[in-house]
């Protein structure tokens, strides 16, 4: 396990001595801007933007600058171990890729690339319900891969259960049910651009294929495109549901069930009680609440209220080797990346993603020997310092 992320350090260097550079940039903070030269206007500003005014985007990134690492030296940090075990799947490194739906936005490989990507590395990619290829298909590109599912809860017994069936005969095993995002948030950027990439039939693979979801409809999707996306919004947006209806999605699923888009420490205290494996502190990236706290401020107090008695994973914001350090250190088991590896699918399908992946890695793996730890576990509260 020593050095195997950190080697994609060696390999640049290496292949710098030929005279090779890296296909694009190695620095996680200009991911973003490089990626703009390569998409259109309308699919950058939707997968870069945010809700409202872009305050809790950047409230998110604020959060990582308030906690520094503080480095241990001689500790013999040169055979390390960054492996660990998440909701029962030993994992390589506890990184997963987020949900991202509608990846034939910024790629026409889209999920498929992405899913290859994450399984040469041993990494879950969660499986948004609302991506452009079908579980079947993506889970056929995932190979060997961990297979984890994420839900869009849709307002119809009949459809949640068969899309639910379909995942677990496609060999997922986790479930991932996002709670945050019962409707779009106002994000300027797509408004004023009138662009919401499913409402034109991109994103909607799985249901559009989905026999239960074709019952409720008068015509085929392929006689009708408009009422098939306008029924499907009006299953997936606009209704919310309540603790009381987990039961059912217990009932139709073998697996871990894990609650993304987890805030307050009451909500955690809930799921808790809901019997639930995991939770995601998750804001969406900032894309659901203008002016919410930091995912990062909400991590402290929900692992010390339910750390012992659930999996506390985390994203929103994390861009670096040093913030997934840090989102650890303050007690989540596993941290969620989103909008990086979407940066790198847009620039090179799944070359790029697993580009974005390995620099991510390897930036981990060195930070983890630089500041004295030899393995995931060793991280701890001591390992940081609040300025
Ligand atoms: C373009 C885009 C699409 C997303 N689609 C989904 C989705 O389909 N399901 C979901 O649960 N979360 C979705 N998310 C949210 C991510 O899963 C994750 O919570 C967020 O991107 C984490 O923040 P980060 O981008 O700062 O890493 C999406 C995010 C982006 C950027
Ligand atoms: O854009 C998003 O953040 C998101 O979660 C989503 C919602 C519906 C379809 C695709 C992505």
């Amino acid at each position: 396990m020593a050095e195997r992320f950190g080697g994609y350090q060696n390999e640049i260097y290496l292949h710098g001595l030929g005279g090779t550079k890296p296909p694009f940039t190695t620095d996680p903070t200009r991911l973003a801007e490089s990626a703009r030269e390569v998409l259109t206007p309308e699919a950058y500003g939707y997968v870069a933007g945010g809700a409202g005014s872009g305050a809790t985007m950047a409230a998110n990134r604020a959060a990582f600058d308030r906690w520094k690492l503080v480095p241990r030296m001689l500790t013999d940090a040169t055979a390390r171990d960054t492996s660990a075990t998440v909701l029962g799947a030993a994992l390589p490194a506890p990184v997963l890729l987020a949900p991202v739906g509608v990846q034939s936005i910024v790629h026409p490989d889209a999920e498929l690339a992405t899913a290859r990507a994450a399984a040469a590395l041993g990494l879950p990619m969660i499986l948004s319900t609302a991506s452009s290829k079908t579980i079947e298909e993506v889970a056929e590109a995932s190979g060997e891969g961990p297979r984890w599912f994420q839900l869009y809860w849709p307002a119809d017994s009949d459809v949640t259960a068969s899309m639910l069936t379909r995942a677990k005969e496609a060999g997922y095993t986790t479930l991932v049910v996002t709670l945050d995002t019962w409707t779009l948030a106002w994000r300027p950027r797509d408004l004023d651009a009138a662009y919401l990439p499913f409402l034109t039939g991109e994103g909607l693979a799985t249901p559009l294929s989905d026999p239960a979801f074709r019952a409720l409809l008068d015509k085929a999707p392929e006689d009708d495109m408009p009422s098939a996306i306008l029924r499907w919004v009006s299953l997936f947006t606009g209704t919310d549901h309540s603790w009381d209806q987990l039961p059912f999605l217990r009932e139709h699923w073998d697996g871990p069930i894990v609650l993304k888009g987890i805030q307050h420490v009451d909500d955690a205290r809930r799921a808790v009680d809901a019997g639930v494996d995991g939770i995601v502190v998750s804001n969406h990236g900032g894309r659901q609440v203008d002016g919410a706290i930091a995912s990062l401020e909400a991590l402290p107090p929900i692992v010390g209220a339910v750390g012992d008695r659930v999996e506390v994973l985390f994203d929103s914001g994390v861009r670096t080797g040093a913030d997934i350090l840090k989102a650890l250190a303050l007690g989540a088991k596993g941290v969620l990346v989103g909008r990086p590896w979407v940066y790198g699918l847009g620039h090179a399908g799944e070359d790029g993603v697993r580009h974005v992946l390995r620099s991510l890695l390897a930036d981990l793996d060195i930070s983890l020997a630089l500041t004295g730890h030899r393995s995931i576990g060793e991280l701890g509260p001591e390992s940081l310092q609040r300025s």
